[in-house]
């Protein structure tokens, strides 16, 4: 059995990396809009009514509209890579790892997590459903991305002459992830997120720094790597590392794509301070491989089949 994919936005840089994913996958039949055609809402209709799965890598507004030119009645299930649905009632959060496979697997409806969300709840997320870090804590959220992640039009500023070596941004306290970083951590406060951009193409690097003697249950460093390593135990995606000494984390600027995520804790000698840090490709585990991933579960095949992990 085929499944036939509409990808609404497949001219995009998470559109056109799902694709390469899907390249040669018999168990897929691609539903394929010519240029002229892409952002035409009668075709797309037919498109999205068509396909078994549509998967909308489009900006916010333009993926509610996709949404809402899917006729209930035709039953095509939706996984959309914008942040428009990763709140929404009614949509599962698209975290396998995190929500359960089964989830995924049944649902409708699946709104992939942001990058930077991805590497946060990787990190916060078990450790505060283990009770070892509270959920009441005020965390921060420092972040570096490759450019990639601000689709084509940051690609265009980052590959231009005269372009910036690095970015610092989301001054407004207000970027657009907040809401999915409090809402699936099981925060009570919002996180203070400083984002930024590096002058390479994809990868980006997440880090939550803690100071643990000042929480009331005062946790140890080593503790929570142990917390994050079993509960990521079976996971061919995210791979905890242990207590070896890690001088430094970069970023390649050519790097390869890649759809796994790396956590590392690091604390210091007593233990009571520590940076949780994910290493994840933006358009990878990011986006278009988290996307491949929630594909293959919706449709029951292998849920690592098509992704680019290492050689185990
Ligand atoms: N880049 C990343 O690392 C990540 C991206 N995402 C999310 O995925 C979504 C896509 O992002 P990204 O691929 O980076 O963005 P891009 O800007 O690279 O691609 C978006 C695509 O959507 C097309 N488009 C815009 N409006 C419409 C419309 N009304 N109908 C049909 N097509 C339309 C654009 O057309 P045109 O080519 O003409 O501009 C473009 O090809 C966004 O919501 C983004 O936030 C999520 C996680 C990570
Ligand atoms: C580098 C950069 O600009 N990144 C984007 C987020 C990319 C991403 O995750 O997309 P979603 O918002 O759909 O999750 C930003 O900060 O707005």
């Amino acid at each position: 059995m085929t499944h036939t994919v509409f990808i609404d936005g497949a001219a995009g840089t998470t559109g056109l990396e799902i694709a390469e994913r899907l390249e040669g996958r018999s168990e897929f039949t691609l539903i394929r809009l010519d240029d002229a055609q892409r952002k035409n809402a009668e075709a797309r209709r037919e498109a999205l009514n068509e396909a078994d799965i549509a998967i909308l890598c489009l900006p916010d507004d333009a993926a509610r509209e996709a949404v809402e030119l899917i006729d209930p009645a035709t039953g095509t299930r939706v996984i959309d890579a914008s942040s428009a649905h990763r709140t929404t009632e009614g949509w599962c959060y698209g975290f396998p790892e995190l929500v359960g496979s089964e989830r995924v697997a049944d649902a409708r409806r699946v709104s992939n997590p942001g990058c930077y969300p991805t590497g946060f709840l990787a990190l916060v997320a078990p450790l505060v459903r283990a009770g070892l870090l509270p959920a009441d804590w005020p965390y921060t959220v420092n972040a570096v991305s490759g450019y990639s992640g601000g689709g084509k039009a940051l690609i265009e500023r980052f590959e231009a002459e005269g372009a910036p070596a690095f970015r610092a941004y989301g001054y407004d306290l207000a970027h657009k992830h907040l809401p999915e970083m409090k809402a699936h951590a099981g925060l009570e406060h919002p996180v203070l997120f400083a984002p930024s951009v590096a002058a390479a193409y994809r990868g980006m690097i997440v880090e939550v720094p803690l100071h643990l003697g000042a929480m009331d249950n005062d946790p140890h460093a080593d503790s929570l790597r142990d917390a994050l390593a079993s509960f990521y135990e079976t996971s061919a995606v995210v791979t905890v590392h242990g207590t070896a000494p890690v001088g430094e984390l970069l970023l390649d600027r050519d790097a390869a794509p890649s759809d796994d995520m790396e956590l590392f804790v690091f604390g210091n000698d007593g233990g009571w301070n520590a940076r949780l840090v994910a290493r994840l490709d933006n358009l990878g585990k990011g986006a278009s491989g988290a996307a491949v991933q929630n594909l293959n579960l919706m449709c029951g095949l292998p849920e690592t089949a098509g992704l680019r992990l290492p050689v185990a």
